[in-house]
């Protein structure tokens, strides 16, 4: 080896030492204080050598993906079918309350008026508006300028507030069975659908269901209840058109008490609150749901209540005129839940917040559409999510 060719060697080497020096120092500079880079397996080749095939040993990590399981899938797609079928609902006063908010981080004391206008043009009723409003002055009269989110959180916290009315469970499994719901409410609100629903929910939870047609006022209400009783596969007591609704519901609760059936569901017709033989006509139904239950267990009558459950349909799209329907139905006939039905095709929605402030009543159930599987229990925590989640997201 020639001088030349030994020093060209030195040189080589040297620069080799100064590149690791310099490798080595950045490595550790990039690290935290303290931290050492992690020594790599003696017998593997740095990972850049490898291939990168996804899953191939010693792989740069990537996040792991967890794929979610059917069940955290199923309650994904159940949680956007609720939202998208409150999404018209939520398009009503909450879309404007939220507009007055969008692109506001601060509010002022000013904001309280255009506020006060949303709510009391709102179909939630005078009271529930003013309590909402209460809330929101209360915050603004802290100070001159409050944050718009804690505005927006004193709103969602003072519905969930009127939305939340004390009330023990639904018990379905009296002892003795069965369970005795009666269906109430003016023309065409969406009784008998809802009692399609109803019967479809309790065959899911694995009760035996007796549909009970008490309509016997309108020739298509047997049939179409009829429909229902095929579509989820459960029994149907009709009685003969025109016969006194009372005997029939009579007949049908006795027929599911001594068939031995779980859940005995009964419709009836149409009727306004107006109409005092109507409403007494109602009064001779429920003492009949006794009648019957009494009989069915051999005691007297003045040792059952009438059916378990007396449920005051609602259709939500006529906003506040549904709200006076439901005051003027309490002062005739007492019942123990309302349902809320066509929630997914009104903006007027909001009258839920004023029938929970103004009756004290829970809502059992709201109906998102007209298949089987559109009733939803009410839930008074998922609905202000639903309705209040973000105002960013209302629907403009
Ligand atoms: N979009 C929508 N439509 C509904 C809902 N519930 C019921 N409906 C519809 O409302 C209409 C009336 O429903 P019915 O169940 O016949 O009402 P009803 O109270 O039994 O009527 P009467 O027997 O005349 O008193 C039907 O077209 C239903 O499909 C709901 O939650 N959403």
């Amino acid at each position: 080896m020639t001088s030349t060719e030994i020093y060209l060697l030195l040189a080589i080497l040297g620069a080799l030492v100064v590149t690791g020096g310099v490798v080595v120092y950045a490595r550790r500079r990039a690290l935290p204080p303290g931290k050492t880079p992690p020594e790599l397996p003696a017998t593997e080749a740095p990972p850049s050598d490898r291939a990168l095939a996804p899953g191939a040993p010693g792989r740069r990590a990537e996040a792991p993906v967890r794929p979610l399981t059917p069940e955290e899938l199923a309650r994904a797609a159940e949680q956007e079918r609720y939202v998208a079928g409150l999404a018209r609902t939520r398009g009503g006063f909450v879309a404007k309350l939220a507009r007055l908010f969008r692109g506001r981080p601060r509010v002022s004391a000013e904001l309280r008026d255009e506020v006060e206008s949303v709510l009391f043009t709102a179909d939630i009723g005078a009271k529930a508006a003013q309590k909402l409003l209460d809330q929101v002055t209360d915050l603004l009269d802290k100070s001159d300028v409050a944050d718009a989110d804690k505005v927006w959180a004193v709103i969602r916290t003072a519905a969930r507030q009127i939305l939340t009315v004390p009330a023990a469970p639904l018990d379905y499994s009296p002892n003795p069975p069965p369970y005795v719901l009666l269906m109430i409410g003016v023309n065409g609100v969406g009784k008998t659908t809802t009692l399609g629903k109803l019967a479809a929910f309790h065959k899911a939870a694995g009760r035996r269901v007796l549909l009970v047609a008490g309509d016997t006022f309108r020739a298509a209400a047997g049939e179409q209840l009829e429909i229902w009783a095929r579509r989820v596969g459960c029994e149907i007591h009709l009685g003969k058109e025109g016969a006194d609704p009372s005997s029939v519901i009579h007949d049908g609760i006795f027929r599911g008490a001594r068939e031995g059936f779980d859940v005995v569901l009964c419709d009836t017709a149409g009727r306004l609150h107006t109409k005092k033989e109507l409403m007494d006509e109602l009064q001779k139904i429920r003492r009949s749901c006794a009648k019957a239950l009494a009989r069915a267990r051999g005691v007297g009558e003045a040792e059952v209540r009438g059916p378990h459950d007396t449920f005051l349909v609602l259709d939500a799209t006529i906003g506040q005129n549904a709200l006076a329907q439901a005051v003027l139905f309490k002062e005739t006939m007492d019942f123990t839940g309302l349902v809320l039905t066509k929630l997914d095709g009104t903006a007027k929605g909001g009258v839920v917040l004023g029938v929970c402030d103004e009756l004290r009543v829970p809502v059992r159930f709201i109906g998102i559409g007209e298949k089987i599987d559109d009733l939803r229990p009410f839930d008074a925590d998922a609905f202000v999510e639903a309705m209040f989640g973000d105002p960013d997201d209302a629907k403009a």
